[in-house]
């Protein structure tokens, strides 16, 4: 199907020490060595693990010779497909442009070969994501969802505020680390956004996680902007982290991406079981309107009595 994104699980065979530096990499501080202001190369790395496959990459953890400091290096093999070297491209300008938020994962810089592969180098999130969280926590408590829900919605706030749409936030694109800070991460199919009506058609992000406007924009809501779009995939993926499973299938079946999209554009929204409380239900409701513009923003949502008494950087105690 044209809307599930096409996956290569490439094997990317990218000496580090080939590599040459796009712009340079002035490290963040480090308490251990006198190198914090160096500007590195990328053979100052060395490679430790695979942390994770994605669209067209490999994400590995490397440690930084000099200062011992662990980042992920995102290595994107783009020399045989040019447009995924302009998503890339629009990936790193996104990252640039989102460096003063704790809510958004951070780059230190990128290196790119002269054949167009680009390696990014990110803060290491060392819990992994919250979709890995969830399969061995189960489920996770309304109080520890509150406390991601007020970082990721500080991200989104953010990244908006900026033109930034994400277009695929699901727990696999929320990075925890052992603190439970959460953060936005995979720019891989973001867009910026140039004009406020700049219309977001394109059919890219995971379908699951996808709103009703985005597959009918003219029933929901009329043109699609994005913006409502990720505050649709935020609900579900607050949902799924509460209940355990993808809110529009049951445990264990396999989806079915006809009757999902029916699900999404023609069912009701979903709702949250008894067992929440009436301020998450709420607060769902407000995220899963079917309707685009009627549709709580970010911005909005962080006024909501759910999230509104958390304070902003405030990690889960646990799941
Ligand atoms: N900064 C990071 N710290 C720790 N682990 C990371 C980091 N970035 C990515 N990972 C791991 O690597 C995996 C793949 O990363 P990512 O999703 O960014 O790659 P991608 O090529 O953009 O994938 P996609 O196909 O979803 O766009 C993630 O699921 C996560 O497990």
């Amino acid at each position: 199907m044209a809307l599930v994104r096409d996956r290569r699980h490439l094997s990317l065979q990218l000496p580090l020490p080939d590599i040459l530096p796009r712009f340079s990499l002035p490290l963040p501080p480090t308490t251990t060595t006198s190198h914090s202001s160096a500007t590195a190369s990328a053979a100052d790395f060395e490679k430790l693990q695979v942390l994770g496959h994605g669209n067209g990459g490999t994400v590995y953890k490397v440690r930084h010779k000099h200062t011992s400091k662990t980042y992920a290096l995102k290595l994107v093999r783009t020399n045989l497909d040019p447009a995924l070297h302009r998503q890339v491209l629009l990936e790193l300008e996104i990252l640039r442009r989102a460096t003063d938020s704790p809510h958004v994962v951070q780059s230190h810089g990128t290196f790119e070969k002269p054949n167009g592969d680009v390696a990014i180098l990110l803060e290491y999130m060392d819990a992994g994501t919250l979709d890995c969280l969830l399969k061995t926590a189960g489920t996770f408590s309304e109080d520890a969802i509150a406390a991601a829900a007020r970082q990721i919605l500080g991200g989104l706030d953010y990244l908006h505020s900026r033109k930034i749409v994400h277009r695929d936030i699901k727990p696999a694109n929320l990075l925890v680390n052992k603190k439970m800070e959460v953060k936005i991460a995979d720019f891989g199919v973001s867009k910026i956004m140039r004009r406020t009506l700049d219309p977001c058609k394109s059919y890219v992000g995971t379908c699951a996680y996808m709103s009703p406007e985005r597959f009918d924009p003219e029933a929901y809501g009329g043109n699609y902007d994005g913006y409502a779009g990720d505050m649709w995939s935020f609900g579900l993926t607050l949902m799924e982290l509460y209940m355990g499973r993808f809110p529009f299938l049951e445990l264990g079946q396999r989806p079915d991406w006809a009757t999902l999209m029916c699900a999404i554009c023609f069912g009701e929204p979903p709702g949250l079981p008894e067992s929440a409380s009436a301020e998450f239900r709420s607060f769902i409701g407000c995220c899963l309107e079917k309707e685009s513009g009627k549709r709580w923003t970010a911005a909005q949502l962080l006024t909501h009595p759910f999230v509104s008494g958390l304070p902003e950087n405030q990690g889960a105690e646990e799941c």
